[in-house]
């Protein structure tokens, strides 16, 4: 059993709600302690991912959030700079799976976050899960 941090930024209630519980399921249903933690938004995930790093308390993570288009280029940096920077600290050996949903509406969120649709949050467990053993099989 490993200990594995999710990392949410809760900017939708409903749809972390829904990203989470998917996110959780798989890891647990793997076997796996869970544990949450909360930022403000999605340009935090890597700085918090790489802080919890550095504690050494866990084997994984799972970035969680949702980004939906507004009427400005900061969908743009929002999810381009969070996926660079969370894609930089898997490059780094680090095994993290993004969970965080970029669309164009609500609606487009709505099925990609729901457990019993598309489970994006339970599908970056499963990453972050594979990016685990494939480091442990390199490491043997
Ligand atoms: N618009 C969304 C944001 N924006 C906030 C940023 O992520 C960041 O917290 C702020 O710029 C302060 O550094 N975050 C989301 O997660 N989702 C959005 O739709
Ligand atoms: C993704 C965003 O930054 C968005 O929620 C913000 O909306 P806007 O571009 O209209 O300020």
């Amino acid at each position: 059993m490993a200990r594995f941090l999710i990392v949410e930024a809760r900017f939708y209630d409903h749809l972390n709600d829904m990203l989470v519980a998917g996110a959780r399921a798989a890891l647990e249903k793997a076997g796996h302690e869970v544990e949450v933690l909360t930022v403000p938004g999605a340009l935090e995930i890597p700085a918090a991912i790489s802080m919890a790093v550095d504690s050494q308390q866990y084997a994984g993570f799972v970035a969680i959030g949702v980004v939906i288009r507004g009427e400005t280029y900061h969908f743009e940096i929002v999810a381009g700079e969070s996926a660079r920077g969370i894609m930089a600290l898997t490059m780094d050996g680090i095994p993290i799976g993004n969970g965080i949903l970029t669309t164009e509406n609500e609606q487009q969120a709505i099925v990609r976050a729901d457990p019993a649709q598309l489970d994006k949050g339970g599908e970056a467990a499963k990453a972050a899960l594979a990016l685990l053993d494939i480091q442990a099989k390199f490491a043997s």
